[in-house]
């Protein structure tokens, strides 16, 4: 079974639970019953599905359930942390600083996806603003060097390798030692690897790790072998130390619940998770957002942090237009085009809470990128004042038809966009100016949370609706089906209604921090500090940082 359809059965296994009339003894056991044999049929190891069991049983014993006047929430929480407990070691993963030159080894075996990872990682921290390069110490496989350099090149990463030197050891130590020359900051190292596990490879990582002497060695594998993945991973740590894991392959029809329960039985923290062959499908893992993303919960948290990539707040001009309730088509290109450098929208769809994977079907991604592409063709044919205005310019016809034929669209497409232009602009009026939501904060409120972000909880994003918190922001964009349809009208899935793209941008702006006082971005990091914390310890996505 599949991840996403395992969140939907634990969903529905949950929702039969809240139907019952009587929630007794036998109602836990018959949840229990069932979210086990999905855990199972998605290949979670048997041993740590019986200790699930056995631990929500003990949480929900008998006579507080009796006591609680909310049994369905009792039950719901117990669920919930095991699940994370299920995915998660308890132990922070290493993660590399600007300015500290680290060394990462990648190993894993043949095909695992070790040098495909090696560049999303590269790509990653090259978004955050670090110095890396990569360097191909795979001299085992002939094309090893070729896809390093190959995948390097398509994301401008500095990369090392040689076609002649057949020592694996000394290429690993020429071009750790350019690279530091050079003042990198992170400076990843690929690895051969095997078929199978055998001792030349382990010698050979073992060698290579003595000579570079990594800050982290990254344990690469592949999320669709099964139940296999207990013994690899075992024999992987047993042999070299293991700092963190990728597991790659998380896209498709991997199950999954293998990799990802028999790794963090091992004591190593999963860092990501590979969901794609292209750069921008790596994402960041940590415990409670990957069970609260899986059962339709939403992630807060690597929303936060994928907006913060987007560096919308570095668009000074946007941000002072926002802050006066003003949004021009310019305004719109920039963000556009800022999303689209994040990859696929189905990607940060999936991070909305309340987003469930059901709903997230019937979405046409590559629809949406076309539509994106041709914005972005309409907007390249306009004049800078055209850019600059609010759009109401192309009630000119003549001026609609230039553009039109400048784009090679309709005129009715550039209508289109147009509207949804001013859908966005309205919204942007609302929040904004100085009676928007974003001066409605309570700067109390903020503190509070920021000096005890433990204290809360999932249902903090409820009880901020009353000072304009997600909940209101939802709310102003026509409630949860509003922005359903509105996501599904910008993925090209037809959704109808809803408010066009604008809401979605209104979310990253809110988000931005264009609420003085730490923004949005700081009070969600808060709140998922509390939700269950970064797993990068503020550090692999550092959006626990802020920037206040
Ligand atoms: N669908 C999908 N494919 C992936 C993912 N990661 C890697 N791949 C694919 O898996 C194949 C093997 O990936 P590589 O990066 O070459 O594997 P490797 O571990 O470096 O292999 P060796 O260099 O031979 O040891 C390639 O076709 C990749 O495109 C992923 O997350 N999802």
């Amino acid at each position: 079974m599949v991840l996403n359809e395992l969140g939907a059965r634990i969903n529905s296994a949950l929702q039969t639970l809240s139907r019952e009339s009587v929630i007794d003894e036998k109602a836990v056991d018959a949840l229990l019953r069932e979210i086990c044999g999905a855990l199972l049929e998605s290949d979670v190891n048997v041993r740590l599905v019986q200790q699930l069991r056995l631990n929500v049983k003990a949480l929900v014993n008998k006579d507080e359930l009796a006591a609680s006047a909310n049994k369905r929430k009792v039950i719901q929480n117990a669920l919930f942390d095991e699940l994370c407990r299920l995915v998660d070691p308890g132990v922070q993963p290493w993660v590399p600083r600007k300015g500290k030159q680290s060394v990462v080894m990648f190993v894993g075996l043949q095909g695992s996806g070790k040098t495909t990872s090696c560049t999303k990682l590269a790509a990653y921290y090259k978004r955050k603003g670090m110095k890396v390069g990569m360097v191909c110490a795979d001299t085992f496989r002939a094309g090893a060097f070729d896809q390093l350099k190959q995948n390097a090149s398509r994301a401008h990463i500095p990369y090392y390798g040689s076609y002649n030197e057949a020592d694996p050891v000394q290429i690993a130590m020429e071009g750790v030692a350019k690279f530091k020359k050079d003042k990198f900051d992170l400076i990843i190292v690929d690895t051969s690897g095997r078929h199978k596990q055998e001792a030349e490879l382990f010698a050979e990582m073992e060698q290579i790790a003595a000579a570079i002497k990594p800050d982290n060695t990254v344990f690469v594998m592949d999320g669709t072998i099964g139940q296999a993945a207990d013994s690899q991973a075992r024999a992987f740590k047993e042999s070299v130390d293991i700092g963190s894991i990728i597991i790659t392959k998380m896209d498709g029809h991997a199950k999954g619940g293998g990799a990802i329960s028999a790794v963090a039985a091992t004591g190593s923290p999963i860092i990501f998770i590979g969901t794609g062959e292209h750069m921008h499908d790596l994402d960041r893992f940590s415990a409670r957002p990957f069970v609260s993303k899986m059962l339709g919960m939403g992630d807060l948290t690597g929303l936060v942090e994928t907006v913060q990539d987007m560096q919308l707040d570095k668009n000074e001009d946007m941000m002072k237009n926002i802050a006066k309730g003003v949004f021009t088509l310019k305004d719109m290109r920039d963000q556009l085009q800022s999303i689209m450098k994040m990859g696929p929208l189905s990607k940060l769809m999936g991070m909305m809470p309340g987003m469930s994977p059901e709903m997230m079907q019937g979405i046409d991604a590559d629809e949406s990128t076309r539509r994106l592409r041709s914005y972005m063709c309409i907007f390249d044919s306009m004049t800078e004042s055209e850019l600059g205005s609010d759009g109401k310019v192309f009630e000119d016809e003549a001026r609609l038809r230039r553009v039109a034929r400048g784009s090679g669209v309709r005129p009715v497409d550039i209508q289109a966009m147009l509207h949804q232009h001013k859908q966005f602009g309205q919204i942007v009026k609302r929040m904004g100016g100085p009676k928007g939501m974003l001066s409605k904060m309570n700067p109390a409120m903020m503190q509070q949370m920021a000096k005890n972000p433990g204290a809360m909880n999932p249902n903090m994003l409820k009880q901020m609706g009353g000072m304009g918190g997600m909940q209101k922001m939802i709310q102003q964009m026509g409630g949860m089906s509003g922005v359903q349809n509105m996501m599904k009208q910008m993925m090209g899935g037809g959704g109808g209604g809803g408010g066009g793209m604008g809401g979605m941008q209104e979310m990253m702006s809110q988000m931005m921090g264009g609420g003085g006082m730490g923004g949005m971005q700081d009070m969600m990091s808060q709140m998922m500090g509390g939700f269950g914390g970064f797993g990068g310890g503020g550090g692999a996505g550092g959006s626990g940082s802020g920037r206040r």
